[in-house]
């Protein structure tokens, strides 16, 4: 009983999956085979997300050195407060962590060079710095910080700066917290996940060396063609291999494996011999040319000879309606691609992208509407892809999209779907994406994004030539507006876009910056 093309591919990717393990800096791309746990919590001990101060209690603090060994101290009490810095570990007892630009020194004993601290929370005492008068008492009899004394192990005074916030630092504040973004065992990568750079980070904080991934499939190449020429320019009668220099690489680029290439001339008994070495040891075997009836076509036959059982012979579309999927006896699958170039890469497109995509455990692809610019004529009883480009948001069919040319295909967005009807400008129509080709671009670029808005941001805090002045004059005009800048008695007019007047709120008198971007400054004299 004969089954539909997208039945049969979607039952031969549903083969056993074979994994394999891999180091995890060659897992970007592969596709899990077993969910990834957590070796150890992550992160696996309690750190500061700040430089600063590791505090135990509120202040003022008393400044120890737990790092030090001669100091005993294997933490911090009520009261203390140690230096720190980001990443580094939480001592026992800390409460919270003073960021070191909410934190000022107000005392210092001559040991606290010895304690590594951060300079800027020196450089702005609230009062004089008072120096530390150690104890005569037992090193660390005191748990408070006292006026008068402190213990031998003290180096300084530390109090929250005026910069802090109000009820700075609460508990917890700037601790990352053990566990907090997993726990031991926890799973943090589903199985089936497509690894990206990101998971691979992932995969390494959560203590991972090997990822057991899903193996590539394995495929095989058999093009036919007696007059068919791998390099040169060819002569009259014969063709320039479209397939031998492209299809391996992408088929490597769908994530397969690529044991080889054969070349077969067209006679039955060489094709069954090539065929039958490529089902061998692949997964896929993928064939071009051979798929016609003529005498020169040995295909069917020789998958026949093989006890291969057809899938579906052939696709009520053009160009690649010959396509064909057959199932060897081995299990191997193979796919048989039409000879002229462009009706293999539809063929191609339509059945085995899905395939090796779903045998490597991966969606099937892209499939979307757009809606079409000009009227396209239909064409016969098969419906038509055809290569199109899109232009204003609308799609147009290119010239170039016989059977044999490439020149459409290699410029094109992706196939457009034209009904057997035809279509009419305005229409929606289903178009299928190219696994070479990048999403369609978005309307603006990440470039632009940044140069937009962040840099925007910068720009406002940058001291750099900035003139404060008053706004007197705002000339609005079509699409731009000029905006005049009092600068102690001089003009500085700007010309800047009305959306940037609107969303800036600028009015005549208010305060506004000029800032000044210059690459070249030149000097003149009188
Ligand atoms: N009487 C009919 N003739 C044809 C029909 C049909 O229904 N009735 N279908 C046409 C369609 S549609 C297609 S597509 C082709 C399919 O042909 P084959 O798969 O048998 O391929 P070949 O005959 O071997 O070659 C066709 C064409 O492609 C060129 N070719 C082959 N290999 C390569 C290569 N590696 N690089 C570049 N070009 C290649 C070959 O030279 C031929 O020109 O059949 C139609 N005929
Ligand atoms: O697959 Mo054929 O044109 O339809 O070239």
């Amino acid at each position: 009983m004969a089954i539909s093309a997208d039945a049969a591919i979607r039952a031969e990717s549903g083969a056993p999956v074979e994994a394999e393990s891999v180091p995890i800096a060659e897992a970007l791309g592969r596709v899990t085979a077993a969910a990834v746990q957590a070796a150890q919590d992550v992160p696996h001990f309690a750190s500061s997300a700040m430089d600063g101060w590791a505090v135990a209690g509120s202040g003022p603090w008393v400044v120890i050195d737990v790092a030090a060994p001669s100091t005993g101290a294997r933490g911090l009490r009520p009261g203390h407060a140690t230096p720190i810095v980001t990443g580094a570990v939480i001592p026992p007892g800390t409460t919270a962590v003073l960021r070191s630009e909410h934190a000022v020194i107000t005392s210092a004993s001559p040991a606290l060079g010895s304690v590594s601290v951060d300079p800027g929370s020196l450089a702005a005492p609230t009062e004089p710095l008072r120096p530390v008068t150690p104890c005569a008492a037992t090193p660390g009899a005191s748990a408070t910080p006292d006026e008068s004394c402190e213990p031998a192990t003290a180096r300084g005074h530390l109090a929250v700066s005026d910069a802090a916030k109000p009820g700075e630092p609460f508990t917890g504040q700037h601790i990352r917290r053990a566990g907090e973004e997993a726990a031991a065992d926890e799973t943090v990568i589903a199985s089936g996940t497509l690894l990206n750079p990101a998971h691979i980070a992932l995969a390494a904080l959560a203590g991972r060396d090997e990822l057991s991934v899903r193996a590539k499939p394995r495929v095989r190449f058999v093009f036919s063609g007696d007059e068919v020429d791998s390099v040169g320019v060819p002569q009259s009668g014969r063709v320039r291999d479209t397939f031998g220099p492209q299809l391996p690489a992408l088929l490597e680029m769908l994530g397969a494996r690529v044991l080889g290439q054969r070349r077969v001339g067209d006679t039955l008994s060489g094709t069954v011999e090539t065929l039958a070495a490529s089902i061998r040891d692949a997964q896929l075997v993928i064939t071009t040319g051979g798929t016609g009836r003529s005498s020169a076509d040995h295909l069917r036959d020789a998958l026949n000879e093989l006890d291969a059982t057809v899938l579906f012979d052939g696709i009520a579309v053009r160009p690649g309606g010959p396509t064909l999927l057959a199932r060897a006896a081995n299990g191997c699958v193979v796919a048989c691609l039409p000879g002229n170039p462009l009706a293999a890469m539809v063929g191609l497109v339509i059945t085995v992208v899905p395939l090796v995509r779903g045998l490597g455990g991966r969606a099937s692809g892209d499939l979307a509407e757009v809606t079409v610019g000009a009227d396209i004529a239909g064409s016969g009883p098969s419906a038509l892809l055809v290569p199109y480009s899109l232009a204003d948001a609308l799609a147009y069919p290119s010239a170039w999209r016989g059977s044999a040319m490439m020149r459409g295909l290699a410029d094109a967005d992706g196939l457009l779907e034209v009904p057997t009807g035809g279509l009419r400008a305005g229409q929606r129509a289903i178009v299928i994406g190219l696994p070479w080709r990048e999403p369609a671009l978005q309307s603006q670029t990440v470039g632009a994004l940044v140069s937009n808005h962040y840099e925007r941001d910068i720009m406002k805090i940058s001291a750099r030539n900035q003139l404060k002045g008053t706004i007197v004059e705002v000339t609005k005009g079509a699409t731009t507006s000029h905006v005049r800048i009092d600068i102690g008695g001089s003009i500085v007019t700007a010309s800047i876009t009305n959306e940037a007047v609107d969303e800036l709120g600028l009015v005549v008198g208010a305060d506004a910056y000029a800032v000044v971007k210059a690459s070249d400054v030149m000097v003149a004299v009188d």
